[in-house]
Order: structure tokens, then sequence, then C-alpha cells
């Protein structure tokens, strides 16, 4: 089984807080693993820290066998979709532009229009990004990470505010993305029945990885889920 990423004894050190403490654990290449954790648990540090965005870590995260401290290289084969877009409300790109953003190749325009279709967003392609649904933004920003076609896909906590009838839609084209095409996926999510449904792993992130492994193993066991739903509440109203 090769591995897509090993992250081990993974820590950061920011002034005030340890945002995350000595994590280990590997993601087979196929896998679509869910990472859950309350807020601060340390989920964007973490995928900073893989994408080359954050340096100041210690301990060690390869990808695919190769230590990312080597070359940025790898860094093209890593689809990401960012918590929140960022972008201005009148921003005057369209749907096709920010697709073709994502492009590291500009011949590879064709792609461009296979990647609209397969997400569902190829009427809009002439559309102002700042007149689109969250739901049909979300999906503009999945089809930039795809559009060069990576072997991993990272999804920070999806956009907040999509109607049902689109997170359905983006539940089935993850499903579809990791089964048929075999792109291994790492998303985060405080949704715990969404990742029941969708992921074939769980890591259960707070500062410290308090449990890695196969979903059914975590959701079939009562008492994990309740400690970390309790671990979450908690924080939760720390937070608030
Ligand atoms: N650049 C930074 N400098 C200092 N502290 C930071 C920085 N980024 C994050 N933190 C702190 O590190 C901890 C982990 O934050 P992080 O954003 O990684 O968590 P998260 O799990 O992604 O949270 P959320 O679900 O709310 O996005 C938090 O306590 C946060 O305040």
């Amino acid at each position: 089984m090769l591995k897509a990423v090993e992250i081990s004894n993974l820590s950061v050190q920011y002034p005030d807080v340890k945002a995350l403490d000595d994590v280990s654990f590997v993601v087979n290449q196929g896998n679509f693993l869910g990472i859950i954790g309350p807020n601060g648990a340390g989920k964007s540090t973490l995928f900073d820290c893989m994408l080359g965005l954050n340096t100041k870590y210690k301990g060690e995260i390869k990808f695919f066998d190769k230590d990312i401290r080597i070359s940025k290289n790898y860094l093209k084969e890593i689809g990401y979709v960012p918590q929140k877009p960022i972008f201005e409300k009148n921003f005057p790109a369209t749907v096709t532009d920010v697709v073709r953003m994502g492009l590291r190749n500009e011949s590879d325009e064709n792609k461009i229009n296979e990647i609209l279709q397969q997400l569902w967003i190829h009427e809009l392609r002439n559309r102002r990004i700042g007149e689109l649904s969250g739901g049909q933004l979300q999906r503009v920003f999945i089809a930039k990470a795809l559009v060069n076609n990576p072997k991993l896909l990272i999804l920070d906590e999806p956009i907040t505010g999509i109607d049902q009838q689109s997170i359905e839609l983006f539940y089935s084209i993850l499903r579809e993305l990791n089964s048929k095409q075999k792109i291994t996926i790492i998303w985060s999510s405080h949704d715990l029945d969404a990742v029941n449904q969708l992921a074939n792993h769980v890591a259960c992130l707070n500062r410290t990885l308090f449990f890695h492994g196969e979903s059914e193993k975590f959701f079939s066991d009562d008492e994990l889920v309740k400690q970390y739903s309790e671990a979450s509440m908690q924080e939760h109203m720390h937070h608030h």
C-alpha cells in the first residue's frame, strides 16, 4: 500500500498556544480520511504544514515517501479547497477564470471544460463568482483544486450556509472522486454524520490525535463517540 501522506511526531508551537502536539498518522493512497475536531483543534495548522505554508514545525511530513521540505514539487499533486475562499464581492472574475487560476499548465484548457461539467457548473461558466450561491461557489473552488489532476485533495471545513441539495451534490462528488477516480481525500469537518457517511478513516484531533483508524471502528464505539462529543462541546463552550 502506498503512503500518500505520512506525518510523524508533528508539533507546532505558536507564541501563545501549542496548536499540534506530537501528531502521527498515515494516509494510504485511496483513503478518504475525515478529520474531526472542535474549533481551534489545529486542523488548519495541520493543513498549513502539509501545504508548505507553515514551515516552523517539529517532526516530519512525507508525501509519497518524500520529505516535503526537500522540494516544493509535491504541491502540484495536491488540490486544496480552503475554508473560506477569499475574494472581493465585486471581483470581476467568472467561474471559468477562477478555475483557470488553478491551472499550472496553460495548455490544458480542455481540462477546464471537462472539470466544469464534472462539477455541475458548466452552465455557470460565464457567471461572476460574486453572484453564486454558497454551494455553487464551493463547487467552483473544488473544480479549481482538481484542474491539475491532483493525487490528493485536501478540503478544509467547507463553506457554511449551503442548502441541503448542494450538500448532497457535494457529497456525491466527493464519493465519486474517491471511488472512481481514486483520488485520496483528506477532509476536515465538524459534521460527524457526514464523516460517518463518506470517510473510510477518521482522525480525531484536538491538539493531540486521540483517535485514528477506520471509521467503522470509531462510529461503532459509543464510548469513543461520546468522549469526542463531550470534548468538542466543552471546547465549543470555551469559545462562546
Ligand atoms: N498564525 C497563528 N498564530 C498564532 N496562533 C495561531 C495561528 N493560527 C492558529 N493559531 C492558534 O492555534 C490553535 C489552532 O488553530 P487552527 O486554526 O489550526 O484550528 P482549527 O482546528 O483549524 O480551528 P477551526 O475549526 O476554528 O478553523 C488556535 O488556538 C488558534 O488560535
